[in-house]
């Protein structure tokens, strides 16, 4: 069975209900899914760094604050420079989501920085591969999936005013569930391929 290990942070909870439904998505193929906390992590020398280290694929996830991940992720960021001195990463599958108030919000630019720390420990980055839902004049925006149109990680909205209880929506919720599903099914080609 492929391992996947989902490291994310949430300041508000919003980023956790994601958390969960790519869990969810990744889980329903099969693979044997762990969420991790970023702030769990937060040293190179303390947390479950053994057990990222035998999983297949890790996930990034985390909310954009202020154009780039939370500094609570950023600090689990700095903190694998431990695993890229021994190349504990590397040719694991990787990918990445994040979530924010806008509906862009530069959320590209927290995929970016997930991806290019992929880059950094020699990881495979897996993109979403999924067509925008919500980019022509006959689409309904509401119960569009992947209506952000982000390609290469999954991009959620939370408006600010809602709870984590209220938002993200179902919609989004489910685009979620899509994207963990592409990532296990990758890993899963991946590690049959290796062996
Ligand atoms: C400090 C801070 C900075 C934020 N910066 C952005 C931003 O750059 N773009 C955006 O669209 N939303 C931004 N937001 C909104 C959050 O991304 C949004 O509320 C998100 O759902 C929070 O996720 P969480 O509950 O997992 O922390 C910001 C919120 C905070 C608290």
């Amino acid at each position: 069975m492929t391992k996947i290990a989902i490291v994310y942070h949430s300041g508000y909870g919003h980023t956790a209900k994601v958390a969960d439904h790519v869990l969810k998505g990744a889980a329903d193929t099969g693979a044997d899914v762990s969420l991790y906390k970023a702030e769990d992590l937060a040293s190179p020398d303390e947390g479950p760094w053994d057990e990222l280290a035998a999983a297949d694929a890790i996930i990034f996830g985390a909310p954009t604050y202020m154009g780039s991940a939370s500094a609570p992720m950023k600090q689990f960021i700095d903190a694998t420079s431990k695993a890229w001195f021994t190349d504990a990463w590397k040719d694991k599958i990787a990918a990445g989501f994040t979530n924010s108030g806008s509906l862009s919000g530069d959320k590209s630019s927290t995929l970016s920085q997930f991806a290019t720390l992929a880059g950094q420990h020699g990881m495979v980055w897996v993109n979403f591969g999924m067509k925008s839902g919500f980019n022509a004049s006959n689409h309904d925006f509401d119960g569009a999936l992947n209506r952000a149109g982000h390609f290469h990680g999954l991009a959620t909205q939370s408006l600010t005013d809602l709870s984590a209880e209220d938002g993200p929506d179902a919609a989004d919720l489910k685009t979620a569930e899509l994207f963990g599903e592409r990532v296990a099914e990758a890993t899963k080609r991946w590690v049959r391929g290796k062996s």
